[in-house]
């Protein structure tokens, strides 16, 4: 299905079309319609017609009913959206197979049995002197945000985007969404999946094109948008701010990282490896939770870079850059890295695959040493497959290495000791910290960054609460 907009219930292509590239090889691979203002305007006035008409009166039993359709929808089409996914992001078939479309399927029914279970709190009160009894029941109900913007990033096309639409139409809002320019074919293919299953028309509007001066900036900018959900980069995240301070709309915002691993003395020392092959290296680096910063307890340091080292240079079947510009800014890293004085263990060029792949925007895995800690290379985040590995003495050490970053998302401690694993997790300032594992997820708990890594929490009924306003009733017995 080619790329196209979906406003108020129809397909359009309306405005220039720009290319689409594979990153796999560098061949064109379609056309993307570029959504002038008035497509965007168009689509939030259908947002908004939606929620004064059928969509806004749905109950949530109807609204879950939907998101399980939704659900089921995406399942009977697994393989074109696995296509579609890897088609645009060049990432290995599998990867796309057993996380990104399994995980959209699995946001929509997870978001259908949340906010059906939903429970509400009851304040029975008695205010002593009040004329009368001087007693109300005080209750709390939700009501949807209105007209939410949606903009998504092309790491995790699918994911992310039905991260946020699932909890935003659960809780009752119409949605306007925008995906990267670099990945609109899921969005559309799931807009088709929308289309089929009958959710009235506006509840859900789809528009294509790029960021900054163009159709995002337009969308989260808009008078007519009442909060908007974002994830990516931690600048564009700045922008957005700036749009939405106009109108004093909220925002929740996922932004990046420059994670930090923790491995102490005492790990299980190929576990760790493997761990950090994992949290390094999957979607070549091209993950927010993604590690860039390892820091190995001294005793144990020399072995885990050689392991780490020798399983990074087997590394064969890895996906690219998503684009030439990206490939570009995480060369200008690997270059940064050794004007600064780093040590590569591993990689750090351009692979040479001998085929077609030759011509796509692939880096290779890259293992560095010998950084200090105000080195650009282990402060920036480079979104790539590259981690800095540097040694530390003690815990103390440890919690202030991992914390000296302008961001904070995520964290993995590998320790085999779990009064330590009690001890260190708490202390670093990160939205989520995993002992001995990454990336494990339970869609209910907490998910989001501090500092320059975000604002807010999503998953389970943190982001049910981001997409609903409470309003609190009393009423006087
Ligand atoms: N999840 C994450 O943490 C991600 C981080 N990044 C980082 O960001 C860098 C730049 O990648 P981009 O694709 O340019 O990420 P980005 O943050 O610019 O793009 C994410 C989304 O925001 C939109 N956008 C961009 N500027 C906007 C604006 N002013 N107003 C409204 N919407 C806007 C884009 O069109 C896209 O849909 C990457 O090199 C990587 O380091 C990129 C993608 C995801
Ligand atoms: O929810 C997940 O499993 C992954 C989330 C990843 C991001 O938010 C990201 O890469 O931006």
């Amino acid at each position: 299905m080619k790329p196209a907009h979906y406003v108020n219930g129809v397909f359009t292509t309306t405005g220039t079309a720009f290319p689409l590239f594979s990153p796999v090889d560098g061949s064109q691979v379609g056309v993307v319609p570029e959504a002038p203002h008035d497509v965007v305007d168009a689509a939030v006035r259908a947002a908004r017609t939606a929620l004064a008409g059928p969509w806004g009166r749905t109950s949530v039993e109807e609204r879950c009913s939907m998101l399980r359709r939704i659900a089921d929808g995406i399942e009977a089409r697994f393989d074109e959206f696995v296509e579609a996914e890897v088609v645009d992001t060049g990432k290995p078939r599998e990867l796309a197979a057993t996380v990104d479309i399994p995980r959209a399927i699995g946001n929509f029914r997870s978001y259908a049995d949340l906010a059906y279970g939903r429970p509400e709190r009851a304040y029975p009160t008695t205010v002593p002197g009040w004329s009368g009894s001087g007693q109300a029941l005080n209750y709390t109900v939700r009501r949807p945000l209105g007209v939410v913007a949606i903009i998504s990033p092309w790491n995790l096309p699918l994911l992310l985007l039905t991260w946020k639409v699932a909890p935003a139409l659960a809780a009752g809002n119409a949605v306007v969404a925008k995906p990267s320019e670099e990945t609109p074919s899921t969005a559309t293919l799931l807009a088709a999946v929308i289309d089929e299953v009958g959710l009235p028309a506006g509840a859900f509007n789809l528009v294509h094109g790029h960021g900054a001066n163009a159709a995002g900036e337009h969308l989260t900018s808009h008078p007519g948008v009442d909060a908007i959900a974002f994830t990516g980069a931690s600048a564009t995240g700045t922008a957005i701010m700036r749009s939405a301070a106009d109108h004093i709309t909220p925002v929740s915002f996922e932004l990046g990282g420059k994670n930090a691993a923790l491995v102490f003395a005492d790990a299980d020392l190929a576990e760790a490896v493997e761990g950090t092959v994992r949290s390094s290296f999957t979607h070549s680096g091209q993950i927010c939770l993604c590690t860039e910063r390892v820091y190995v307890q001294r005793p144990r340091f020399e072995e885990f870079v050689d392991a780490l080292a020798e399983r990074v240079r087997a590394l064969k079947d890895y996906g690219p850059m998503i684009s030439a510009e990206h490939r570009d800014k995480v060369l200008s890293y690997y270059r940064l890295a050794v004007e600064e004085g780093a040590t590569v263990v591993a990689g750090g060029g351009v692979p040479s695959f001998g085929d077609g792949r030759d011509g796509g925007f692939h880096v290779e895995p890259t293992v560095l040493t010998g950084l200090p800690q105000t080195a650009r290379t282990v402060r920036e985040e480079i979104f790539g497959p590259v981690c800095h590995v540097a040694p530390f003495d003690d815990e103390d050490e440890a919690v202030r290495l991992a914390n000296d970053s302008p961001y904070g998302l995520a964290a993995t401690v590998w320790t085999t000791d779990l009064s330590r694993a009690h001890r260190v997790a708490p202390r670093v300032e990160a939205g989520i910290v995993w002992v001995n594992c990454w990336n494990l997820r339970d869609l209910r708990t907490p998910f989001g960054g501090v500092k320059a890594s975000g604002i807010g929490r999503e998953g389970g009924e943190y982001s049910l609460d981001f997409f609903s306003e409470p309003v609190n009733v009393c009423v006087k017995i």
